[in-house]
C-alpha cells in the first residue's frame, strides 16, 4: 500500500518564479526550458509493490522507457515480456502517455526461434546482455557469448533487434574499476567486428575508454546511454564522510577524469549518446545493510540533474537532443509529440519515499535542486 507519493511537488512552485512572463531573468539566465517529452532508454521498473510504488516517477515526465528484464525470475521469453508489459500498463496512473518498451534477458539457452517470436510479437523492443554475475539479478545471464549465443546474435542482426549491453567482465581477478575497459577490449570490439550490422547500445557508460570506443564505431550502429550519477559523481562520492550505499551502483562510479570525459561527450552535441537513467530502486533495508545491493533510485531527480549537468557545462542548448531526440533517432522511432517544462525553481528532494512494504531513498535525498519538471 502506498503511504505517500506526493511528488513531484508541482503544487509548491513558488508563484514569483512560476509567473515570470519571459524565459530569461534580468541576468540573462534561462528561467524555463521547454523540451520535447524525453524518453528513458534504460529503466528498472521491478514488479509487484515496487513497480506500483515507482512507476509514476517515470511516467509523469517520460514518454517511453526501455524496461529492463532483470526480474526474479528474469524475463527470458516473449510470453513473459508480454505479461510483464500488461502488469506495467495496469500499474500506470490512469492519465498517462507512458509507453513501456520491453526487453528480453539473454541467456546461454535463448534460441534463435525466441528472437523470431519476439520480433513477431511487436512487444519486444530489444535484447539485454548481462554477463552472468555482473550486476543485480544477473545470475542467469550469459557465460559464453561467442560460443552458445552466436546463433542468437546472428538472428538478432537479421531481425534488426538491438542488443543492449551491461558492459563489464565478471572475472573477480580483474579490478572492479577496470571491468568496463576489459569488457570493451575482450568482448565488445570483437563482437562488432564479427557482427558489424548488429545494433548495439552500451548501457550506462562510465569511462573515457567507453567514450573512445563509442566514438570509434559506426554512428547509427553503436550508441551509449548515460546516467545522471555517472555524469555528476566520481568514486569519491562512495566514501564521502563514510560509506555511502545510496551512491553505489554498477558499473561502479569511476575517477574524475572519466566523469569529465563522459560530460564532454554528452554535451558535445554528438548523436551517439542518449538519456538512460538506470533508475534502479531497492528497498532501503537492502541498500543499508552488510551487503548492500547495487542500484541508485534516480527517477524522481533525473531530469533536474541532467539539466544541471548541461547547464554547468554551458550546453543547455544541447540538452533536448540528449533527452528527447538522439534516442528515438537511433532506434528509428518518432520523437514524442508532447512537451514538458523545466522551471528554474528550487525544490527539495524528499529524504525518502515511504510505502507499506518499506522505504526507498532517492539519489540526492534531502538536497536542494533547481530545474523542476512539469507537464505542459
Ligand atoms: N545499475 C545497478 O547498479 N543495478 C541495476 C542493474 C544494472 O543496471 O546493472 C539493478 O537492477 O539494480
Ligand atoms: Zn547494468
Ligand atoms: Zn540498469
Amino acid at each position: 500500500m502506498i503511504k505517500s507519493l506526493a511528488f513531484p511537488p508541482q503544487v509548491k512552485l513558488s508563484p514569483a518564479k512560476s509567473e515570470v512572463p519571459c524565459q530569461v531573468n534580468a541576468r540573462g539566465a534561462k528561467m524555463e526550458l521547454t523540451l520535447t517529452r524525453p524518453d528513458d532508454w534504460h529503466l528498472h521498473l521491478r514488479d509487484g509493490d515496487l513497480l506500483q510504488a515507482v512507476i509514476s516517477h517515470s511516467a509523469n515526465h517520460f514518454g517511453r522507457a526501455v524496461v529492463m528484464p532483470n526480474l526474479k525470475p528474469p524475463i527470458t521469453t516473449t510470453a513473459a515480456a508480454v505479461a510483464y508489459r500488461e502488469s506495467i500498463l495496469k500499474a500506470l496512473p490512469s492519465i498517462t502517455e507512458f509507453t513501456p518498451l520491453m526487453t528480453l534477458y539473454l541467456t546461454d539457452t535463448t534460441s534463435p526461434e525466441e528472437i523470431k517470436l519476439a520480433r513477431k510479437s511487436g512487444v519486444v523492443f530489444a535484447v539485454k546482455l548481462y554477463p552472468a554475475g555482473a550486476t543485480t539479478n544477473s545470475q542467469d545471464g550469459v557465460t559464453d557469448l561467442f560460443g552458445k549465443c552466436l546463433p542468437v546474435l546472428e538472428e538478432m542482426m537479421e531481425q534488426k533487434m538491438p542488443l543492449l549491453v551491461h558492459g563489464e567482465v565478471t572475472d573477480t581477478n580483474i579490478d572492479v574499476f577496470d571491468r568496463e575497459k576489459v569488457f570493451i577490449d575482450t568482448v565488445l570490439r570483437p563482437l562488432i567486428q564479427k557482427l558489424p550490422q548488429l545494433k548495439v547500445v552500451m548501457e550506462h557508460i562510465t569511462t573515457k575508454d567507453a567514450v573512445d570506443f563509442v566514438e570509434s564505431c559506426a554512428e547509427g550502429t553503436v550508441a551509449a546511454t548515460v546516467t545522471p550519477q555517472h555524469l555528476l559523481l566520481n568514486r569519491n562520492s562512495l566514501f564521502q564522510g563514510g560509506l555511502q550505499p545510496h551512491n553505489y551502483c554498477l558499473p561502479v562510479l569511476k575517477r574524475e577524469i572519466h566523469r569529465q570525459a563522459i560530460v564532454s561527450a554528452v554535451t558535445s552535441g554528438s548523436k551517439r549518446y542518449f538519456l538512460g537513467t538506470d533508475s534502479a530502486p531497492h528497498e532501503r533495508r537492502r541498500k543499508e545493510c552488510p551487503c548492500g545491493c547495487a542500484g541508485i533510485y534516480n527517477a524522481p531527480v533525473a531530469l533536474s540533474l541532467y539539466a544541471k549537468i548541461f547547464e554547468e557545462a554551458g550546453a543547455l542548448d544541447k540538452l533536448e537532443a540528449f533527452t528527447s531526440f538522439n534516442g528515438p533517432d537511433f532506434y528509428g522511432l518518432p520523437r514524442n509529440a508532447s512537451k514538458i517544462k523545466l522551471s528554474r525553481t528550487r525544490w527539495k528532494v524528499p529524504e525518502l519515499f515511504s510505502f507499506g512494504f518499506g522505504d526507498i531513498v532517492p539519489m540526492f535525498a534531502g538536497e536542494t535542486l533547481e530545474w523542476l519538471p512539469s507537464a505542459i
